[in-house]
């Protein structure tokens, strides 16, 4: 996706010289065309079987390569399979698959059938078995157009302006099911002299579209006489584009037809222009490509991953500036009580004390030299203790602490963090343990664990981190999750109960984003029956992470939801943040992708109750955890 080029095709609703077409269409330069794969002078007779001959030309008019790179082959549009009458039903069936297995012969990448209700079982069923028995994959591509015109009259008194439009989506959707999602169909929009709300819009961008049709009469014409768009029109067809809509041109001509082209190109041309969002360009290739979450506590990390997080460019700096914050409170409190505000703690500054940074989950060091940059920004005296249990990248961190670090007070222990004891404990700790859910790297747990590494008081950065939920329609995630390959069959079956990292692109917020669980640090103690804080064996304070919250939406508009979209955002010291929350998105930052949070069973009636180290949802009744994180 985020082409560098828009890919263009020209439909002729006749071709009675196949070759003729192709050679014009190259010639005005675009890249395919959608033709009727029944040759117009070919008349089907009623009874087949007493048919000898072809339906339609000779398939040796094209070179091989032209059929299997150059053509959309458009099903007859009659052919209505799922109609009331037995007789033409079948009729019907018959037309349809000898223009299928046309299609299969010739190996056309694409077949456009017409979608025109939402009674498709039938269809669906036919091209089920096509898909099914086919050795190389042959897209379906659905076409519908944006409005249906008979619904606006039958519903003309109706305040819903939508309703037009919403009723072609639902005829879209339902076939979409009855095809189970497969990812081999997709849909191809008729687009509307009048466009919908921006509602309707947005949940066609959820959508597996797979090309957008502009018909030449909503086109019109320029001083120059050269065919231009609305700014509206403009606008979806670029934001169709960029979600990896192909475009087709369709209709009588009213210019030549390289000035659509040409128009189409620059309208495409100016976007990219003014499209410079880093994550974008991070993200190139990468979009609505599943990957398994990070287990940085259980597994170790390779060089590879510490790579991608090092080349972060605002992650490390905004750490860097709340260690500076971080570092100039101490010392403004050391000021102002002779004492910095911990307890028992003699004045650092007046004895030249140095003030104690624990770097907690190291990695490579990254935010241990952020932690001396601040230090010489203050001006301030630090002991730097870097704690690492990944034996690999301590040993990047012992080359450092010989080299690069030699004249700086910093040391290094080798462990986890929750079961090292250190001393002198620490006045901060920096740590950046979490996941695109926020606590999904279980954060809690491991700085919770290591709480008695810091002074009564001490300063923990980050110190506190939330996470978001947003509903989604997603068909492509959905199946995507379901249908990855794990490479192990076992845990496939898991496939639509874990999380996935994944640059959401093909999807559609269906609401608003909402905060799920906030986790602070240091934690605040658990109370006896006395009120008083609750220690464990080793004095750390107990804490307690499990969660839970039931979340509710308000939804405006029909969709099928598949499951939610997860962020986080996180306040590391006062002012300074970071978040992948997408209202609030730190700009530049690369470190995290969302993740997307498949639902097991796609049902019209739902009740999500998300609860901490599981989340639950109950379907008609069925109750599913799924399990998060390994420890
Ligand atoms: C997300 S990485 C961040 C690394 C580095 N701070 C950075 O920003 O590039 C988390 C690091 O914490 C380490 N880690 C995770 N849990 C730990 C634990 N309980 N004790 C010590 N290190 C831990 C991992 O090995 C990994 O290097």
């Amino acid at each position: 996706m985020v082409h560098q080029e828009i890919s263009c095709g020209l439909e002729y609703a006749i071709t009675p010289d196949l070759q003729m077409c192709i050679a014009e269409a190259i010639q005005a330069k675009y890249a395919f065309i959608v033709t009727p794969i029944i040759h117009p002078r070919y008349r089907r007779p009623f009874l087949l079987k007493n048919r000898v001959g072809g339906f339609t030309r000779s398939d040796m008019i094209l070179s091989p390569q032209d059929w299997t790179t150059r053509i959309v082959a458009r099903i007859s549009p009659y052919i209505d399979v799922d109609a009331n009458t037995s007789v033409v039903k079948r009729r019907h069936e018959d037309c349809l698959i000898e223009e299928l297995q046309y299609c299969r012969g010739v190996g056309v990448p694409a077949i456009m059938l017409n979608i025109r209700s939402k009674n498709n079982v039938n269809l669906a069923r036919i091209l089920h078995t096509f898909q099914e028995t086919s050795h190389h994959t042959t897209y379906i591509w659905a076409c519908v157009p944006m409005y249906c015109a008979s619904t606006s009259e039958k519903y003309k008194d109706s305040e819903d302006e939508d309703i037009a439009y919403n009723e072609t989506w639902s005829w879209w959707s339902k076939f979409h099911e009855y095809m189970k999602w497969d990812k081999r169909v997709g849909v191809v929009l008729e687009v509307s002299a009048d466009l919908p709300s921006q509602d309707v819009i947005q949940r066609w961008l959820g959508e597996p579209v797979k090309a957008i049709i502009l018909p030449t009469h909503i086109f019109i014409n320029n001083k120059k006489g050269y065919p231009v768009l609305s700014k509206a029109h403009q606008s979806f067809v670029t934001s169709m584009v960029e979600h990896d809509a192909q475009v087709i041109v369709s209709g009588a001509r009213r210019s030549n037809m390289e000035h659509y082209l040409q128009y189409l190109h620059r309208i495409w041309q100016r976007r990219t222009e003014s499209a410079h969002d880093p994550m974008l360009n991070f993200a190139r290739g990468w979009e609505d490509y599943l990957q398994t979450p990070l287990q940085p506590l259980s597994d170790n990390l390779d060089t590879h991953t510490y790579n991608v997080f090092e080349k972060d460019p605002i992650k490390y700096d905004q750490y860097q500036k709340a260690i500076v914050s971080a570092l100039t409170e101490l010392k403004k409190k050391k000021k102002v009580t002779g004492k910095t505000h911990l307890d028992n703690q003699v004045n650092a500054a007046e004895n030249n004390e140095p003030v104690v940074v624990m770097v907690l989950g190291a990695g490579r060091g990254p935010l241990v030299r952020a932690t001396f940059n601040a230090a010489d920004k203050t001006n301030t005296n630090v002991k730097v203790i870097v704690v690492e249990k990944n034996p690999s990248a301590v040993v990047v961190l012992a080359d450092q602490v010989h080299g690069s670090w030699r004249d700086r007070d910093v040391s290094l222990i080798h462990g986890d963090m929750r079961y090292v004891n250190l001393t002198p404990k620490a006045d901060i700790i920096v740590s950046e343990l979490l996941g695109s859910w926020a606590d999904n790297e279980l954060s809690p747990e491991c700085l919770d664990g290591a709480s008695n590494l810091l002074k009564p008081g001490g300063i923990s950065i980050p110190c506190q981190y939330r996470s978001f939920v947003t509903p989604i329609s997603s068909p492509r995630l959905w199946i995507a999750a379901k249908m990855a390959s794990t490479g192990d069959v076992r845990t496939k079956e898991k496939n639509l109960e874990k999380l996935w990292v994944v640059f959401m692109r093909n999807k559609h917020d269906i609401a608003d984003c909402k905060p799920v669980f906030t986790f602070e640090h240091p934690a605040k103690p658990l109370k006896n029956n006395d009120g008083e804080d609750m220690f464990d064996h080793r004095g750390s304070p107990m804490t307690d992470n499990r969660r839970d919250v039931t979340i509710t939406w308000d939804v405006k508009q029909d969709n099928v939801m598949h499951g939610f979209g997860g962020y986080f955002d996180c306040q590391l010291f006062g002012n300074e943040t970071l978040s992948i929350v997408p209202a609030t998105h730190s700009p530049g930052m690369i470190s995290w992708f969302p993740v997307f949070i498949p639902i097991k069973v796609l049902s019209a009636s739902l009740l999500v109750a998300f609860s901490r180290n599981s989340w639950v949802h109950y379907c008609y009744g069925y109750c599913i955890r799924f399990g998060m994180a390994a420890m």
